[in-house]
């Protein structure tokens, strides 16, 4: 895995790796590097030693993979690195391409680093669950000080090279070959004192106010932790580094690092980091993937409708710099989008600018808003963003259809409608794409991408290419209402409501699922959302409204339960934050602090009364299994329906479009963790007490999985005998 070269008298130590593009460690290199830099010790016509990478990378640090093998890694670089702090001989190290964790790790036993301009850096073990456990949290405080060390360790964020030399991360950024330049330092060096630069040995740069510093910065880190354990550890080990010489700060590293790597939160993280390169490799039930079809450019993209969706969706296009046209239906509402947009860009602006980066938007050829479809000529991709009203969309498809050149794709922004019967009013079935963003969608990382009967791989390809430039996490889901993500939501949110009318509250049913990790819980999402979108979508389903059948029961549709309550709080303009109250109340229409609302209070207890429901106490693990097993229970049956094609498509959904905490690794894998025949005996449980609610009666999917044993979350799709094929 490693070449060792002799030259000159320069010792040049390679990282290799011959089947992959990335360079990662394994305990093989391990050795290989601690061999190496033995025999450069040993030998007297070596004077110096460069570390580098093979083909311009340095190294994306340990192999992920091995956490989670028996042999665990992890522990065996520290007492390397410090190998090569105390060589005698200079030890400089060639940063090109990545130096990520245990690269990163290595670079800081060196004497000197010396980085490419275009390298990226960064400590990122926190973002799989772990803390850099080879020294590292010990030796960049000690380079760089606390509040930097603190920010790239607790955050794991990359940083580019300039960065790295303004923080005294490296020594000197170069242009030009950075191998030669490093050795070209190294020859200048030997013979030179090395002490002052082995970071083992120098104090943590002492701030005037440590003690308060770090108080406070442990708020911020827990506070964006949100249950997540490896942010919190990884402020305890560099507060070791602040209180204890070097050595028992390593072994405080050590014995957090353990914590870490046997806490199942760095499990769940890893998988989550695997799961999101699986979906990026998508496949349907027909056999359609990268290997079969091939994306199309986008020179030139549409937007129709400058809603709140359509706006954020204008700003990831310029932000990928994919020259766009904004249409809205006249003048009056393209003005207020432009403005919104503007502002949207202009914030934008300003966070790049920080980052050192510039966005262009105020050029024509770059953004261009019109009222008239006949600008949609030229354009490459179109992506609608109504309205949610079938009649809407088809109707604007159609005219698409005759407005737009030939080969142009059209795409739909919904988050349930249809797919098949949008395209089936145009004449190209095949170019017609579901493209479910999330709000706000410049700043949400999900794409749901939804095929339907004639999408063809193609078009399937190219929305998933641009998802990729759009820096989004594009997952390729197969067509039915709501997709991956509401479809496992409705359920979720049904129990949530259906516990309101047993006896909870909406803030004791959200303390549960905030407890459990996610961002928010499901009474504050639907405050903030809006409560009149989904009475909207009930109407039209006929399930509430005016063309509901005189004589319906209230809390009966088609023979099942159902809760009228969210429409009994439209009716009474309680929309949510944006009239000011909700399923809680605010300070005012627009507010965004939820307090609870004793009117809630007393009208659910007047509803109860009115309906002879008698109110029950509801413990905590009822409202979790209830809101989250009928959310897991949808998605065995969205696998057996070749909807998705793995539960780490589901995952994925879950992580990035719906606040699920990454550390549990999303819903599936969640499931996997508590054994899917607990699961199993809890919805029996549930639907044996509430047989008018389908959603509580198990998966037959889940049933045959516990049946076969309960295997493991990679095998689980190999017990599918898929009958359809939905593309
Ligand atoms: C001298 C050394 C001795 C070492 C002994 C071993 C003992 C280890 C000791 C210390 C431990 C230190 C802790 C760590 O280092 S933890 C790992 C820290 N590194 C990371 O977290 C990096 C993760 N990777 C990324 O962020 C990205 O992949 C990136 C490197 C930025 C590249 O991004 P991109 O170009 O977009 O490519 P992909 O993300 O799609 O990745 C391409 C494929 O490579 C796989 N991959 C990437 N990194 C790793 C990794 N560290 N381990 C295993 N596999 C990795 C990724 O899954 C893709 O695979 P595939 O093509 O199959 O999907």
């Amino acid at each position: 895995i490693q070449n060792l070269f002799i030259w000159n008298r320069l010792f040049l130590l390679v990282f290799c790796n011959s089947t992959e593009s990335l360079i990662y460690f394994s305990l093989a290199v391990l050795q290989a590097l601690e061999d190496g830099l033995k025999r450069a010790d040993a030998d007297p016509s070596v004077k110096a030693v460069t570390i580098c990478g093979e083909n311009g990378k340095f190294s994306a640090g340990a192999d992920i993979r091995g956490f989670s093998s028996p042999n665990k890694q992890g522990l065996g670089l520290g007492p390397i690195v410090s190998l090569i702090e105390r060589s005698e001989k200079p030890v400089v190290a060639a940063i090109e391409g990545i130096a990520l964790g245990g690269g990163l790790e290595v670079t800081l036993g060196c004497h000197y680093r010396i980085a490419h301009v275009q390298a990226r850096m960064g400590l990122p073990e926190v973002t799989i669950g772990l803390l850099p456990g080879a020294e590292g949290t010990q030796r960049l405080p000690r380079l760089i000080g606390v509040p930097a060390a603190l920010d790239i360790i607790t955050t794991g964020r990359h940083i580019s090279a300039s960065e790295a030399l303004k923080l005294g991360l490296v020594d000197e950024v170069v242009e030009e070959n950075t191998v030669e330049a490093a050795i070209r330092l190294a020859n200048r060096l030997i013979g030179q004192p090395l002490g002052h630069r082995r970071l083992s040995l120098k104090p943590v740069p002492k701030l005037p106010n440590m003690e308060a510093f770090l108080t406070e910065a442990l708020v911020k880190v827990k506070k964006r932790a949100q249950g997540c354990l490896a942010p919190e550890l990884c402020f305890q080990a560099i507060k070791a580094a602040t209180e204890q010489p070097f050595a028992d700060g390593v072994r405080k590293e050590r014995e957090l690092f353990n914590i870490l790597l046997t806490s199942g939160q760095a499990k769940a993280l890893q998988y989550a980091f695997f799961a999101e390169r699986a979906v990026e490799k998508w496949t349907t039930p027909s056999g359609a993937s990268w290997k079969t079809a091939s994306p199309q450019p986008i020179r030139k993209a549409a937007v129709i409708g400058l809603g709140t969706m359509g706006r954020g969706i204008v700003t990831s296009l310029v932000k990928a710099k994919i020259p766009v046209v904004a249409l809205e239906q006249d003048l009056e509402y393209l003005n207020t989008g432009r403005k919104a947009v503007m502002l949207l860009l202009e914030r934008e602006a300003m966070k790049m600018e920080q980052g050192g980066q510039t966005l262009d938007f105020n050029n024509p050829a770059r953004l261009q808003f019109a009222v008239d479809f006949d600008v949609l000529r030229d354009v490459d991709l179109v992506i609608e963003a109504v309205f949610e009203n079938m009649a809407l969309k088809k109707e604007i498809f159609n005219k698409l259809s005759r407005i737009c050149k030939p080969e142009a794709f059209l795409c739909t922004n919904t988050s349930a409608l249809n797919i098949d019967e949008i395209a089936s009013v145009t004449s190209r079935p095949q170019q017609v794409i579901g493209t479910h963003f999330f709000s706000p969608a410049h700043v949400m990382r999900l794409l749901e991408i939804i095929y339907g009967r004639h999408t063809s791989p193609t078009t399937i390809a190219t929305a998933m290419q641009l998802a990729k430039v759009m820096k989004k996490v594009g997952v390729v889901v197969g067509n039915c209402f709501g997709f991956v993500g509401n479809r496992m939501m409705f359920p979720y949110v049904q129990q949530a409501v259906f516990l309101l009318e047993e006896g909870s509250r909406p803030e004791d049913v959200d303390q549960v699922l905030e407890d459990f990790g996610f961002k928010i819980g499901p009474f504050r999402m639907s405050d903030l959302a809006g409560l009149d979108v989904g009475w909207r979508s009930r109407k039209d389903q006929g399930l509430t409204g005016p063309t509901l059948a005189p004589g319906t029961s209230a809390r009966q549709r088609h023979g099942y339960r159902y809760s009228p309550l969210p429409d009994l709080l439209c009716e009474k303009g309680r929309f949510g934050q944006k009239t000011g109250k909700g399923w809680y109340q605010y300070e005012k229409a627009g507010g965004r602090t939820a307090k609870p609302d004793p009117w809630i209070h007393s009208f659910l207890s007047e509803y109860r009364d009115t309906h002879q429901i008698k109110t029950r106490f509801i413990d905590q693990e009822e409202i979790l299994e209830r809101c989250l097993f009928t959310l897991i229970n949808e998605g065995f049956d969205i696998l057996a329906e070749g909807i998705a094609s793995g539960p780490e498509h589901l995952d994925v959904v879950y992580i990035n479009g719906y606040g699920w905490p990454k550390h549990r690794g999303g819903p599936m894998f969640y499931a996997s963790t508590v054994g899917l025949p607990n699961i199993l005996a809890k919805l029996q449980k549930y639907s044996e007490i509430h047989p008018d609610v389908p959603q509580l009666r198990p998966s037959a999917f889940l049933k045959k999985l516990v049946a076969m044993g309960n295997p493991p979350l990679n095998d689980w799709m190999s017990y599918l005998h898929r009958q359809s094929n939905k593309l």
